[in-house]
Order: structure tokens, then sequence, then C-alpha cells
């Protein structure tokens, strides 16, 4: 069994990534548009026609303008950029999310793939609001590091050429563009405080969730929480604190589709953290494109990917 796949802005940061992971499938055969043809809309329409799934790795805007182009059911899409994250017509492709999202997103047309930070944040909170263990009101305190390569070609231009100072936080003006799928997948009805950073490496993500008052006994609980919520998973897994500490390093699991969650905090104060690491361009968006193309076509979830 063959498919097509049209990879839509393949040589973006997100598009490459995800051209290097399907170049080698013999199961794959990828839909291209020359260079002087691939911002054509009526072009790229044509190429999701012909695919069996295409990939959109494009600022927002280019995105709405494809799905404006198509008539509905004529492609089956997922979507990399924001654009379509809280929209009740496409499903969130994040497949470990809950129960019964994976088949959704198997049989789904529209596919949403998850922001990096959110995808972090939602592993995080959701099992815990779940649990009773966060108060979904509470907006709660979230914070993190990524690699420059999260701005997409801008930010890596201006971080490879010395135009950048160094390594800065941002959002705090607390209108990320990630907040409102955060909220929405991670249960809560009011937003986290969420203050993002970039640090002067090319790739890989570290999110922390601030649970200052969790105590000893919720610290066991938000364990317990969230190793059964991806008990049996491939690519999220809960690991000892041990893993990220004295030091979590962003970096650690560049290359993989992967995501790995820990517990950390002091019994005595009560102050909790969680923790989350995933490669930006792995789990966070280009490795989870091609988990959730693979669950569309009806492939091994994990093909093409570690
Ligand atoms: N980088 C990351 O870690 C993550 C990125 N994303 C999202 O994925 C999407 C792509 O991001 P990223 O790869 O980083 O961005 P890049 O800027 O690296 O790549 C975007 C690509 O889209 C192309 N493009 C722009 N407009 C059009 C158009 N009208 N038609 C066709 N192609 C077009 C650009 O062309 P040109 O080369 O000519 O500029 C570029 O190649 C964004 O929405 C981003 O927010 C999501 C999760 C993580
Ligand atoms: C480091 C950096 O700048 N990261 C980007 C998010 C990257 C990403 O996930 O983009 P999408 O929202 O399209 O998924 C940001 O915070 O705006």
């Amino acid at each position: 069994m063959t498919w097509k796949v049209f990879i839509d802005g393949e040589v973006g940061t997100t598009g490459l990534q995800i051209r290097e992971r399907l170049e080698a499938r013999p199961d794959i055969t990828l839909v291209s548009l020359d260079e002087s043809r691939r911002k054509e809309v009526s072009a790229r329409a044509d190429a999701a026609r012909e695919a069996d799934v295409s990939i959109l790795c494009l600022p927002d805007a280019a995105a709405k303008e494809l799905v404006a182009a198509l008539a509905p059911g004529e492609a089956r899409l997922i979507d990399a950029s924001t654009a379509h994250r809280v929209n009740p017509e496409w499903v969130f492709g994040f497949p470990e999310m809950a129960e019964g999202q994976r088949e959704k997103v198997a049989s789904a047309a529209y596919v949403s793939n998850p922001g990096c930070w959110s995808t972090c944040a939602i592993a995080l909170v959701r099992p815990l609001v779940g649990a009773g263990l966060i108060d979904p009101a509470s907006g709660p305190a979230i914070s993190g590091v990524s690699g420059y390569s999260g701005g997409g070609k801008a930010m890596i231009a201006e971080f490879e050429s010395g135009e950048a100072a160094g390594s800065f936080l941002y959002g705090a003006a607390q209108g990320h563009k990630h907040l409102p799928e955060m909220t929405e997948y991670g249960l809560l009805t009011k937003a986290p405080v969420f203050v993002p950073s970039v640090g002067q490496y090319a790739q890989g993500m570290a999110v922390a969730v601030h649970l200052p008052g969790l105590g000893a006994e919720g610290m066991a609980k938000a364990e317990a929480a969230l190793r059964a919520a991806y008990a049996g998973e491939r690519f999220v897994s809960v690991v000892a604190a041990s893993e990220n500490e004295p030091r979590v390093m962003p970096q650690r699991l560049n290359g993989t589709n992967r995501m790995e969650l820990s517990v950390h905090g002091n019994p005595e104060t009560g102050a909790v953290v969680l923790m989350a690491v995933l490669d930006n361009l792995g789990k966070g968006a280009s490795g989870a494109a091609v988990q959730n193309m693979n669950l569309m076509l009806g492939a091994d979830e994990g093909a093409g990917l570690e």
C-alpha cells in the first residue's frame, strides 16, 4: 500500500523536518510543487486534492487560504499552524490526550496539529484537572524554554546571523497564541499565566507547571494521575524526577517524537513543579504531524518516528 502526501510549506522549518521523515518511507509518495508555483493557491489546492493527506506547514493566513480554496470533503488536511486549533470542525491532533482521541484523529478529515508549548502544558494539566488536583479556575502558572527554531525561519535567521541579542522571555502581556488551546484542552475555565522564553540554542523545549500549594500528598497523586493517563503510550511517558534533576535539559529528546513528564517538589514546603520535555520540531510539530498522518492513513502509528 502506498499513499500520496502533500507537504504545503515543505521548505520551511516544520515542513523540511516532515519531508526528511517521509522521504525514506517506501509507503509514501510525496506530491511536490515547483519553486515557481509553491505559493500559488490553485496549484496548492490541486496538490491537496491529489494527495491522500496534506500537511500544512505555513503561516496561519496561508493555511486559511488553502482551506478556503477547497470544498468540504475534497481533501484531508493536517494543519500545523495555529489557525484551526480551537475550531470545533477540526480534531485536535494529540492522540494521547484523552480516551477516544486517537480514533477521532484516525477518522477525521481535518486535524489541527497542537502547538509545541501547548502539547507540554495540556499533557501536564489535563490529567490533574481530571483528578481534582488543579482547580480549573485557578489560572496555573506555566513557564518554559524553547530553542530558537520554534520561531521558524525568521527567528533562526535572527539567531544565526547574530542579530538576536541573546535569550529572552516573552508573552508577559498574556496574549500568547497558544493560550486558547491550553485552556480548552487543558480543561481550564481560566487561562493559565504563561511566560515562555527562547534560549540561545536551536532545538528542544522544557515546560514547567508551577503548583505552589499542592503539598506532599498531592505530589504523589499528581504522579499517579500522569502515570495512569499515559500508561502504555509509546511517545508520552512519565519518568523519575531524577532524570531531570538537578538540571532539566531541553535538548534531551531532540530527534525523537517523544515527550517525557516528571513531577518535582519539596515535600516539606509542599511546593510542586510538573515538567515536560520534548523536541519542539519532534512531538512539538513535525513528529506529531507524521504520527497524526500515520493514524489518518491507517499506517503503523509510529512509522518513520522514534
Ligand atoms: N517551528 C516550530 O517549532 C513550530 C512551528 N509551528 C507552526 O508551523 C507553521 C510553520 O512554521 P515554521 O515551519 O516554523 O515556519 P517557517 O517560516 O520556517 O516556514 C513557513 C513556510 O511557509 C512558506 N509559505 C509562506 N506563505 C506561503 C504561501 N502563501 N503558500 C505556500 N507557502 C508559504 C514559507 O515560504 P518561504 O520559505 O518563501 O518563506 C516557508 O517555507 C507555523 O504556523 C508555525 O507557527 C508549530 C509548532 C512548532
Ligand atoms: C519559540 C517560539 O517563538 N515559538 C513560537 C511557537 C511555535 C509554535 O508552536 O507555533 P504554532 O503556534 O504555530 O504551533 C511562539 O511562541 O510563538
